[in-house]
C-alpha cells in the first residue's frame, strides 16, 4: 500500500504542495484532477522520488520512500512515472525499445512479452518502425508500453493521452486500465480529464491549490459538486439562487451543471432568452442570458436565438 503525507512542499519560496495526505491500496486507480498549475505533476514526482520531500512521509507497504538526497539514482525501482516528456531511443524501433526495459535473459519470453504490451497500446503493427517516424501520440502509447515492460507495482501517468485522439483514447483507455487490475498494478492519473477519471478510476482527488479540495470514489465526487471549483471540472457551471426555482424565501445558491436545467412545458419563474445553441452531437448546449448573466441547459433541438423557454430543474 503506498501512504503519502505531504505537510508541504515548495520549489524555493513557492508553497506548492500542502496537507496532501491520501493512501492506494495494490491494484487501485487513483485518479487526481485539477486546474493547470495546482501541483499534479509535482506530487508525482515527490512519489516516484526525483523530487525531495522534506516535509512529510511517502512509504510503499510501510517502507519510508526517502527521496533522491537518499538514492544514488534517483526514482523507485519498483514505481515508473510516465511523464509529457518520454524517454524512447529515436534511431531504434518500438520493440528494441520496449526491450530495453526486460529482462534480456530469455529472447522468446521478451518477444512474447514486447507482443503483449504491443497489444496493450495498439500498436502491434510498428512493432519494427523507428521512433523516430511515429506521431507525438504514437510515442506517448509506445512510453507506456516500456513503462510496463518492468512490471512496476505502482504506475504514475502525468496526462497520459493528452495527444491521443478520441477514438484512439477510448480504446487505449479500457485496455490499459483492464491490464493494470488484472497484473494488479496500483496507478495514479496526473488528468485534466474528468470523462476519464469518472469512468476508470477507483477513486478521485480534487487538488485546489496545491491542497486536496474533495476526496472520495468517482460517484460519491459527483454527487457532491457543492462549489463552482467542484462543479466546472464537469461542465459548464450555473450559480443560480433557489428563489428561482421555489417560493419559499432563501438565500441560498444553487450550483447546477447544464444537464440539471430543462425546458418547461408551462410557465415558471425563470424565463431566459436564447444566444446561441451549440450542436453537441445527439443534443445542444443552449447558452442563454438571465438577470444579465449567461447561464447554460441541454435541449434535444436547436432553439433560435432571441427565444423566451421556461426552465425548470431536471429531475
Ligand atoms: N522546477 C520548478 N521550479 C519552480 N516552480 C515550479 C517547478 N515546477 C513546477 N513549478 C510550479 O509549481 C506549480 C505546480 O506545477 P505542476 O507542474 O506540479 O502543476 P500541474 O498541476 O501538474 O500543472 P499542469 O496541469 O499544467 O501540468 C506551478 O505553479 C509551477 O509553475
Amino acid at each position: 500500500m503506498l501512504a503519502v503525507t505531504i505537510d508541504s512542499f515548495s520549489y524555493s519560496e513557492k508553497q506548492v504542495l500542502k496537507k496532501v495526505s491520501f493512501q492506494l491500496n495494490k491494484g487501485e486507480h487513483l485518479s487526481v484532477l485539477g486546474e493547470s498549475g495546482c501541483g499534479k505533476s509535482t506530487l508525482l514526482h515527490l512519489i516516484y522520488g526525483t523530487l525531495q520531500l522534506t516535509e512529510g512521509t511517502i512509504s510503499w507497504d510501510k517502507k519510508p520512500l526517502l527521496g533522491p538526497s537518499h538514492n544514488l539514482i534517483p526514482g523507485e525501482s519498483f514505481i515508473k512515472l510516465v511523464a509529457q516528456e518520454y524517454e524512447l531511443m529515436p534511431f531504434t524501433t518500438l520493440a528494441e525499445n520496449i526491450a530495453e526495459n526486460l529482462s534480456r535473459q530469455n529472447s522468446k519470453k521478451d518477444a512474447d512479452r514486447v507482443s503483449e504490451l504491443l497489444n496493450v497500446v495498439a500498436l502491434s503493427d510498428f512493432k519494427n518502425t523507428k521512433v523516430k517516424f511515429l506521431s507525438g501520440g504514437q510515442k506517448q502509447r509506445v512510453a507506456l508500453a516500456k513503462a510496463l515492460a518492468k512490471a512496476p507495482e505502482l504506475l504514475l501517468l502525468d496526462e497520459p493521452f493528452s495527444s491521443i485522439d478520441t477514438f484512439q483514447k477510448n480504446h487505449l483507455q479500457r485496455t490499459l486500465f483492464l491490464y493494470l487490475k488484472k497484473n494488479n498494478i496500483a496507478c495514479i492519473t496526473a488528468t485534466h480529464d474528468s470523462e476519464e477519471a469518472l469512468s476508470f478510476s477507483d477513486k478521485l482527488i480534487l487538488l485546489k491549490d496545491g491542497e486536496i479540495d474533495a476526496c472520495g470514489t468517482p460517484e460519491e465526487i459527483y454527487k457532491d459538486l457543492s462549489t463552482v471549483y467542484r462543479a466546472g471540472f464537469f461542465g459548464e457551471v450555473n450559480v443560480l439562487p433557489k428563489t428561482a426555482f421555489f417560493s419559499e424565501s432563501s438565500s441560498e445558491e444553487l450550483i447546477l451543471l447544464p444537464h440539471q436545467l430543462t425546458v418547461s412545458d408551462t410557465e415558471t419563474k425563470l424565463q431566459v432568452t436564447v444566444k446561441k445553441s451549440y450542436f453537441k452531437g445527439y443534443y445542444y448546449l443552449i447558452q442563454a442570458e438571465w438577470k444579465n448573466k449567461d447561464l447554460f441547459f441541454l435541449h434535444s433541438e436547436i432553439i433560435p436565438e432571441g427565444n423566451k423557454p421556461y426552465l425548470i430543474l431536471n429531475k
